[in-house]
């Protein structure tokens, strides 16, 4: 489990985070003035150009409007012309002594509506329900500053983003950047696509989740890079094939050769040493043709081989330090059998459940009475190292019933079937999340666009997995560390190509490389920033 994973919380975790720091002895005022001063740095560091044309700051009554008022000061004392907007004159007593600190410095008077960069200060953790006037109308003029060009900056949350449940309120401004403080709250990662990039800045009280087990029940952790980095085994110089895992990826029904392509291609951009497609047999020209590095070769169970309970030595299999199966499996009777096949003669292998397998182990839980979970038990029962790769259709086939929209129910769904099933559970998504068979908190991976939405990208995300697998990996560093390179190549190749449309998938697999150089060597950010996520868009 990633100790020293970032902390992901909800609004009343955030506020008891804080209430706690507070209780311990740091003052509320003092956290207040390190949020906004870490702010205006961020500020004065990345928009330096916009800044010279001055700064609009829209701030509500609240604390949110409190470090409006912070950050106002420390930008009017670094010579930027500020000017702000209260939409109600400050409530709590830090803001009141906020905007104290703040008022010799604001001689600009209010926002002009010319402003290239502009401060959202109107609503943080306290947001609820549908967005009120005043606060209501100044979230108006930040749109409106926004769809005239200029960029928009929210202080921990956009206002009217529900920090826990994502849930954005109407007339909610979406932001550029979110300068989020002490923790990524989880309604940002929820709604990625209205925070833009999110920026967490350090308050002073630690990055780290640092262990807090009465917590840990449906916690959210998001891996920092160390850990990533440290988990990624290194290809040695003096590495040959065979050192570099041995996997195998079965599927390819006739008809859905690209699905076991796409896998394999992705496992060999992973550093798979050697990689397996094995595939049904009028597929195997196809992946010859377009993967010449992997290794082809038909289904080891025949029509006929399985009527007569013939075996087959699986011989190719046996040899493999990890297998995938599903990508393009089919969902007849012969896909059927080699699924049973391989996941009762190959219980020591590391394995991944992707698309028709899944399809599969319900069909066959329904048959036999019982439920996918149970079913998934007693085939993995020897061998803890599975993975399991729904996405939501497949997820609730999985589960008999539809997946939870809500977050903490959806959660709760995947930690219960991880532990029932006793496998590593991602469910893709926006974000994607994995739950562990010992039913620790759930690890997210926030990254990716919607360049991924798009036929064959979870086939790909299999193909990264099993490698890494191959490689040692434990499964749920595997998963992760899959679902962040899968995902951060998407954010790479969306910058790139400038957006979405007009990109393929070929373009996440050209930006591959270089999402690995991101795992491999983290950035080091600079003072006071915890963490960066770039933006979806
Ligand atoms: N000491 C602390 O707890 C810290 C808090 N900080 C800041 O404080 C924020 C939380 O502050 P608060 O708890 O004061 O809450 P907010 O400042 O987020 O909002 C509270 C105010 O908004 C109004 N409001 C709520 N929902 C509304 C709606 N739908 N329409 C219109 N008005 C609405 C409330 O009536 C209240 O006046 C955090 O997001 C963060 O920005 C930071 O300064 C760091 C330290
Ligand atoms: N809008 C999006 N933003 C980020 N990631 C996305 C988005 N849409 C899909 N993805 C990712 O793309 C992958 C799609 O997988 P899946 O639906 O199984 O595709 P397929 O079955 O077609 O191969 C998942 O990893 C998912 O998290
Ligand atoms: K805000």
């Amino acid at each position: 489990m990633p100790v020293s994973a970032l902390r992901v919380t909800t609004a009343a975790e955030a506020a008891a985070r804080d209430h706690a720091a507070i209780a311990a002895g740091t003052g509320s005022f003092d956290l207040m003035l390190q949020a906004g001063t870490t702010a205006a740095a961020a500020l004065l560091r990345d928009h330096a150009g916009r800044l010279a044309h001055g700064v609009a700051l829209f701030a509500g009554s609240g604390n949110n409007g409190g470090d409006a008022y912070i950050v106002a000061a420390q930008l009017a004392r670094a010579g930027v012309a500020v000017r702000v907007h209260a939409a109600a004159p400050p409530r709590t007593p830090d803001a009141i002594r906020a905007m104290h600190l703040a008022s010799p410095a604001l001689v600009h008077g209010v926002p002009t509506g010319h402003e290239r960069l502009v401060v959202d200060g109107l609503l943080g953790t306290g947001h609820k329900g549908e967005l009120r006037d005043p606060v209501l109308a100044a979230c108006t003029r930040v749109a409106l500053a926004r769809d005239g060009g200029a960029t928009v900056i929210a202080l921990d949350v956009p206002s009217g983003l529900d920090a826990t449940t994502g849930d954005v309120a109407e007339g909610s401004p979406a932001a550029h950047t979110t300068l989020c403080f002490g923790t990524i709250k989880r309604g940002l990662l929820v709604s990625r696509g209205h925070a833009g990039r999110i920026v967490l800045l350090d308050i002073g009280l630690g990055a780290e989740f640092g262990g807090d087990p009465d917590r840990a029940d449906g916690a959210w952790h998001l891996p920092n890079g160390q850990d990533l980095a440290r988990w990624l085994p290194p290809i040695a110089w003096n590495a040959h094939k065979g050192r570099r895992g041995r996997i195998a990826i079965v599927g390819g029904h006739e008809g859905m050769a690209g699905a076991v392509i796409l896998a394999a291609r992705a496992a060999l951009a992973a550093g798979a040493g050697l990689a397996h497609a094995i595939v049904d047999g009028p597929s195997v020209a196809a992946v010859q043709l377009t993967v010449p590095q992997a290794l082809a070769e038909r289904w080891p169970v025949r029509e006929s081989a399985a009527n007569t309970g013939a075996r087959d030595d699986h011989t190719t299999l046996h040899r493999c330090d990890a297998l995938a199966i599903g990508p393009g499996l089919g969902r007849g009777t012969r896909s059927s059998q080699l699924l049973e096949r391989v996941v009762n003669e190959h219980r020591d292998r590391p394995l991944v459940l992707d698309a028709d397998a899944l399809w599969l182990i319900a069909e066959v839980a329904n048959t036999l009475g019982t439920e996918s979970a149970a079913l998934l038990r007693h085939w993995t029962r020897h061998s803890r190292a599975v993975v399991c790769t729904p996405h939501e259709g497949e997820f609730a086939r999985l589960l008999g019933t539809a997946v939870p929209a809500a977050w903490d129910a959806r959660v709760d769904a995947l930690r219960q079937f991880a532990t029932r099933g006793g496998v590593t559970m991602l469910l893709k998504g926006t974000p994607t999340i994995v739950a562990t068979p010992d039913g620790g908190p759930i690890t997210v991976v926030p990254h990716g666009t919607p360049l991924l939405a798009t036929g064959g990208s979870g086939d790909m995300l299999s193909g990264l997995i099993v490698a890494l697998f191959g490689q040692g990996l434990a499964p749920l560093e595997a998963a992760v560390c899959a679902a962040t390179v899968h995902g951060r190549a998407a954010e790479l190749a969306t910058k790139q190509l400038g957006g979405v449309r007009g990109g393929t998938l070929e373009a996440v697999f050209d930006a591959l490389p270089s999402a690995w150089r991101l795992l491999e060597h983290p950035v080091s950010f600079p003072p006071g920033v915890l963490a960066d996520l770039p933006s979806p868009a």
